[in-house]
């Protein structure tokens, strides 16, 4: 069994009344693409509704800060506000120092971002040292060798926003 990973919840969640937000970067479109269908799959399981999961890109991982807070503006301007928003992105280690100045400022964005939100920002920023590390917490490497994690961040969007959002209490 693995050990790695989310795993079992701590009690069933009920995400029928939520609004959930996508961001997702545009750069290394295959792993992207793996991780936001887990994400929904994972979210649609739990309850959240196909018309309140509001999908938006951006072109890269350094754009998701910014991409992020803009779409919780808007959707708060247009009267539907949402109660979570899952930031993801694909940084894959090059040959400058590209990825670290990146990984590291687009982390601390996002963490910075939910004081001035005020609601629950998941990180879905994968930070992989080779092409196969992204593939795999993608589950799409050719032995499976590890799950989703776009799973991990539907749940745990779930999970925020009925524990700790602005419906919560
Ligand atoms: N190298 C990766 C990037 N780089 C692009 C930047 O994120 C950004 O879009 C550009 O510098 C314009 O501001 N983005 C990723 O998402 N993944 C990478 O591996
Ligand atoms: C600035 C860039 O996008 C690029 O030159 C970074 O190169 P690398 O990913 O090899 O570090």
């Amino acid at each position: 069994m693995a050990v790695k990973g989310l795993g079992q919840l701590d009690r069933e969640y009920n995400g029928a009344h939520l609004r959930v937000g996508i961001v997702h970067a545009r750069w290394n479109a295959v792993v992207i693409e793996a991780l936001v269908n887990g994400a929904i799959k994972k979210l649609r399981s739990m309850g959240v509704e196909e018309k309140n999961i509001i999908l938006e890109s951006v072109p890269g991982s350094y754009e998701l800060p910014w991409g992020s807070k803009r779409l919780i503006d808007r959707q708060k301007k247009q009267g539907e506000p949402l109660d979570v928003i899952i930031s993801i992105g694909t940084l894959i280690k090059g040959s400058t120092m590209h990825f670290e100045y990146i990984a590291d400022a687009v982390t601390k964005a996002l963490m910075g971002l939910q004081d001035k939100v005020e609601i629950p920002v998941i990180f879905g920023l994968l930070t992989c040292m080779t092409e196969e590390q992204a593939f795999a917490r993608a589950g799409i490497d050719e032995g499976h060798t590890m799950h989703n994690h776009g799973e991990d961040w539907g749940a745990a969007a779930v999970e925020m926003a009925s524990k700790f959002g602005p419906k919560a209490f």
